[in-house]
């Protein structure tokens, strides 16, 4: 089992396959990293073995967009060895995609949605088609990559007064979706935008029939008539980072202890056997929680 200085164990791991992406979202992050040179899907199996020898439960392929790449499917049947094995993505190929990725082991999918209007999602990512987002949901949903969670990130000006139509579109999934509000991590660039979720918590938390609380991160989800709200407040929450049970690989190789940290990554890139299960626990060694309190 993989433990950290401050008692936080270890089950998720998050492993970006790529940096590139096929859209260009104003506000994104891309994992807090940028790399070049992308591991192989040889690569990729021997750091997930690794893992999962070490306790790691679920993992998440994650990017830049891992849709763009055209062996994820194969990237998929190396880590189908997780409990779950989950993706996150920006959706304009899982259209096509969505049964492959089924058939290879893929449990589940997450999908950004910030908006049901055409227009704004093409200015909101530069250019993307909202009609192919909203195809590979509904092909997830039928090919069973459930629960498809939308992720939404709140941002003042630009959708706030789409929230409640978001879960009324969530809902029409009878189950099969999950909202996710996530509060917009701030860079330079936008710092306007961003928007404190406090107030619709309470808002959701009056309404909500039962409220859970995750282990991971100690989010709240609310579950409303028909539907679940996951609410993802990570900003400036030390109660967020205490409860931070995963760790990420970067595209070329890094093991990334903290999503908002560039400052103590360490090359696993080529390590195998006992030397790359010695790397992992020292990095696991410099986690600490972000913010804390
Ligand atoms: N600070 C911080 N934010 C995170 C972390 N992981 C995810 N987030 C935020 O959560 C958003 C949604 O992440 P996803 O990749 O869809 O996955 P998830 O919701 O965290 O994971 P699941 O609930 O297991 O599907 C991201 O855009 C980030 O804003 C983390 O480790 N630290
Ligand atoms: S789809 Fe995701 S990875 Fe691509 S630009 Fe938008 S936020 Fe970044
Ligand atoms: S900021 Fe770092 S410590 Fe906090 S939840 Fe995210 S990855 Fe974990």
């Amino acid at each position: 089992m993989l433990i950290d200085r401050f008692g936080r164990v270890i089950t998720n791991l998050r492993i970006s396959v790529t940096s590139r992406c096929n859209l260009s979202c104003f506000y994104c992050h891309r994992e807090g990293y940028s790399a070049e040179n992308e591991l192989s899907v040889e690569e990729i199996g021997e750091i997930g073995r690794a893992f999962r020898t070490l306790g790691v439960k679920k993992v998440k392929i994650t990017g830049g967009e891992p849709l763009v790449r055209s062996d994820i499917a194969e990237i998929v049947g190396v880590l189908n060895i997780f409990d779950e094995t989950s993706m996150t993505t920006n959706g304009i190929k899982l259209g096509k995609l969505a049964s492959e990725l089924k058939e290879a082991g893929l449990s589940r999918v997450n999908v950004s949605l910030d908006t049901l209007d055409e227009e704004k999602y093409k200015l909101l990512t530069r250019g993307g088609e909202l009609k192919k987002a909203l195809n590979g949901i509904s092909e997830a949903v039928s090919v069973g990559l459930t629960p498809v969670k939308l992720n939404m990130v709140v941002m003042k000006g630009i959708n706030v007064d789409e929230m409640w139509e978001m879960v009324d579109f969530a809902r029409e999934f009878r189950g099969d979706v999950i909202l996710q509000l996530i509060e917009l991590m701030k860079l330079p660039w936008n710092e306007n935008n961003y928007y404190d979720l406090s107030e619709i918590e309470k808002e959701l938390k009056k309404i909500a029939s039962k409220v859970k609380v995750r282990n991971m991160q100690r989010r709240r989800q609310y579950f409303l008539d028909g539907v679940v709200v996951e609410v993802v407040k990570p900003y400036d929450n030390s109660e967020f980072c205490k409860a931070c049970n995963r760790i990420r690989v970067t595209a070329d190789g890094k093991i990334k202890p903290c999503l908002m940290r560039n400052d103590n990554l360490v090359d696993i890139r080529g390590l195998k056997g006992k030397d790359l299960i010695s790397a992992i626990k020292k990095a696991v060694q410099l986690r600490e929680p972000y913010y804390k309190g």
